[in-house]
């Protein structure tokens, strides 16, 4: 081929590479979700550049690690991702730059060995949110000569930017969304959530006579906890709580930070009498399990009170009715 030949064909495939990256960008520009951007760039990156192999690393710790937990737990999120520390991962990144090597020895630590074994050569692109790094984009080929140390890396650095924009894009709506949905310090629901999962089961209730009853809760003493061994610790003591009703609750019932030292529990189907009992379970376990903190064992105690709903009390009548029984039992609680 002479050189002139060369430069065409270079400049061919050049061509061709940037009209699949805009392919890929206009594509995951129109997502909702980073969820959904995440999924749909992975399989269009593989089936646009036949990758054998595409996965993700993610960076743990990362600004945005309270957003992505909840969906980390996805089947999707575990076949096709990876947490791996973020001082290990960003070694793979001098200058920011996309790593490639065909001795896959070198990434052992961090790559998964399936992805590994069939692999002859392997890429990481990084990628940044707001200038901090976030993740590797990992692709594997079986070819040993694809990915070579000594190949120009201008495509996945262009790459590893466009997705860096668009994932910024869906990432502050989703941060806007859980700032507005979640309490930051227990990452529990709020109580904007509450009233709305409240609506919605009285319309349930109200449509098919399913029951639903409501738990108002209230930590005891609290003001001396913080007083005693300070707000940090106070937070601490919020964060045990929402984190010990959330598992013992079942899996339909919803817990809510309503305000305060005060949470609320939305029990899914259960009469007077079951949450009279799920108000009991959760009092006696706080009982037998205090707080380790550092090496002190906190004894931490919660009031309960119990209402259901009829289906002709609106919202703030039945989370009355469970706060004046919550009262009751504070008084009697805090008498023995
Ligand atoms: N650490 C911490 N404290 C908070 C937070 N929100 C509210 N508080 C504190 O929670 C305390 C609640 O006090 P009270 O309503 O008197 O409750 P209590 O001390 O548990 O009293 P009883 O309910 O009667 O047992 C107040 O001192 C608030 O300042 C928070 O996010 N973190």
């Amino acid at each position: 081929m002479s050189q002139l030949e060369q430069l065409i064909a270079n400049s061919k495939a050049n061509e061709d590479i940037s009209r699949k990256l805009f392919t890929i960008e206009t594509e995951i520009l129109s997502c909702q979700s980073s969820q959904e951007l995440l999924k749909k760039l992975l399989d269009l990156v593989k089936t646009s550049f036949q990758l054998t192999d595409i996965f993700l690393l993610l960076a743990d710790p990362t600004p945005i690690s309270y957003l992505l937990n909840s969906k980390t737990q996805s089947k999707w999120h575990q076949q096709n991702t990876k947490h791996i520390s973020v001082k290990k991962l960003q070694s793979f990144h001098h200058n920011n730059l996309p790593f490639l090597t065909n001795d896959t020895y070198l990434v052992s630590g961090i790559v998964p060995q399936h992805l590994r074994d069939k692999a002859g050569s392997i890429a990481l692109v990084p990628v940044t949110l707001e200038g901090q790094f976030f993740a590797s984009l990992l692709f594997t080929d079986t070819r040993a000569d694809r990915f070579t140390d000594d190949l120009g890396t201008f495509h996945l650095e262009q790459l590893g930017v466009k997705i860096s924009l668009c994932l910024s894009n869906v990432l502050i709506r989703e941060q806007l969304e859980y700032m507005a949905h979640y309490d930051r310090l227990t990452g529990i629901a709020n109580r904007r959530l509450m009233e709305k999962c409240i609506e919605e089961e009285l319309i349930r209730q109200r449509r098919y006579q399913v029951p639903f009853s409501v738990l108002f809760i209230d930590c005891n003493k609290f003001k001396i906890i913080n007083d005693t061994y300070g707000h940090d610790c106070g937070d601490k003591v919020l964060s045990y709580v929402a984190t010990q009703l959330q598992e013992l609750i079942r899996e339909n019932d919803k817990c809510f930070r309503y305000a305060g030292d005060e949470f609320v529990v939305v029990l899914a189907s259960q009469t007077y009498q079951e949450a009279k009992l799920a108000s009991k379970r959760l009092c006696e376990f706080f009982i037998n399990n205090p707080m380790p903190y550092k090496n002190e064992k906190l004894e931490i105690t919660i009031s309960c009170g119990a209402a259901a709903s009829d289906g002709v009390l609106t919202m703030d009548q039945l989370l009355k009715k469970a706060d004046e029984q919550l009262y009751l039992h504070k008084k009697v609680t805090s008498r023995s």
